[in-house]
């Protein structure tokens, strides 16, 4: 690309500047490396297409297998890694030859919590094409974010366990709110709420209550509901139409969001955005799904997850017109009706990924 300048009356032609992120990819485990593989392939169709940006990927080994070797699912100096990439892309962590606890806080949670990722941004939508397992519920009628409070709350790491094996054991598994940790996912959601066409928050719980008044009294357009969580998994189902921007602590908001995904149409779909609004730390981007042992291998996992999460990043990064493109060449992809099998079609991992590609390409 070149731009035109007038300079004392001459026309001087020079390059400009493309933006170059560095993206760092960290498939995992399972089909995370299946999808992530696809979509840094789309990733490179969208810079193709959309010149104005370049990618600089950097893969990282990390997961699992390296920990069955090592004992540590990253090298020790992970974070400063980290901190010199503008993004993480994510795919997912777990596998059945290591305890569930063990490998989230061994990657997932280790990159999270340090990077101040407080914010863990779940939007849902019925794709064109698609079809809600609710009945009478369309493309346009569930249209939510799910704002999950991703640092304190029930993922806290607080608690453990004395007279381990004994039948007379005891376990603890502390949740902890500090007044700073809502005060400021409070006012991310409000943000976010503000900017959508319902400017519409629901929530629930006690301090948080609190704390979300005295931020409410910032966002006076936004309309504020209180829920209870239980009563909330009705309302998702029952009356989709009457929700927007959702918040709600780690774990609530972790239970609603695969509820949410689900009742979309399929958790093959759902994009996650870990974010420090701050932008001090880079932000990570990671489907919804976990390693999904069930699939892996077989060429049947929807990348469109994986696709929305980088449509999601390039938003975060400032890249909205490639980020659009995306999606959009996702939904025509969708309306064509080569999907995976998870949304009742026939089509595989590879195949959906080459149409959204040939989708791009003819933006
Ligand atoms: N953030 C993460 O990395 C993350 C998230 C959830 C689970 N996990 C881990 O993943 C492992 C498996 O967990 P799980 O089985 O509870 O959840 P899961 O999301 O991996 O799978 C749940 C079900 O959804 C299906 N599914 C998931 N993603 C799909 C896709 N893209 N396309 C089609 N079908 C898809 C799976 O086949 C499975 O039947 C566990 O070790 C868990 O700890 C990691
Ligand atoms: O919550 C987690 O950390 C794991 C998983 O359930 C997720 O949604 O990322
Ligand atoms: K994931
Ligand atoms: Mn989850």
């Amino acid at each position: 690309m070149s731009s035109t300048n007038q300079t004392n009356g001459h026309a001087i032609t020079s390059p400009t500047l493309k933006s170059a992120y560095k993206i760092a990819s960290i498939p995992g485990d399972g089909i995370g490396t299946e999808v992530i593989s696809a979509g840094v392939e789309v990733l490179k169709a969208l810079t193709k297409k959309f010149d104005s940006f370049e990618l600089e990927f950097t893969d990282f080994d990390w997961g699992t297998e390296r920990y069955l070797k090592t004992g540590r699912y990253t090298p020790e100096d992970y974070l400063s890694i980290l901190k010199g990439s503008d993004a993480i892309f994510f795919g997912s962590v777990g596998s059945p030859s290591v305890p569930d606890h063990i490998s989230l806080w061994g990657l997932r949670l280790a990159i999270c919590q340090p990077l101040q990722q407080y914010a863990n941004v779940r939007p849902t939508r019925i794709l064109p094409g698609t079809k809600s397992p609710l009945a009478n519920c369309k493309t346009g009628d569930l249209d939510w974010v799910i704002v999950r409070e991703n640092s304190e709350g029930e993922y806290a790491g607080q608690g453990g366990r004395t007279h381990i094996g004994c039948d007379h054991e005891v376990a603890t598994e502390l949740s902890i709110f500090t007044r700073t940790g809502v005060r400021r996912i409070a006012q991310f959601a409000f943000s976010v709420a503000q900017k959508r066409p319902r400017k519409m928050l629901n929530l629930w719980m006690v301090m948080w209550d609190e704390v979300i008044l005295e931020v409410a009294k910032g966002f006076p357009d936004v309309k504020l509901d209180h829920m209870l969580v239980d009563a909330m998994t009705v309302r998702m189902v029952l009356d989709p139409r009457s929700l927007d921007t959702i918040l709600a602590t780690n774990l609530h908001a972790d239970i609603l969001s695969d509820l949410a995904a689900a009742l979309a149409g399929s958790i093959g779909i759902a994009p996650t955005a870990n974010l420090d609004p701050t932008r001090k730390n880079p932000s990570m981007f990671e489907p919804i799904h976990g390693s999904a042992f069930d699939i892996t291998g077989l060429g049947l996992a929807n990348p469109i997850a994986t696709f929305w999460t980088a449509s999601e990043m390039l938003h975060w990064l400032g890249e909205s017109e490639a980020a659009l493109g995306l999606m959009a060449a996702v939904e025509n992809v969708c309306t064509a009706g080569i999907m995976t099998r998870d949304l009742g079609g026939k089509a595989s991992t590879a195949e959906v990924t080459e149409a959204v590609i040939k989708e791009i390409m003819n933006l």
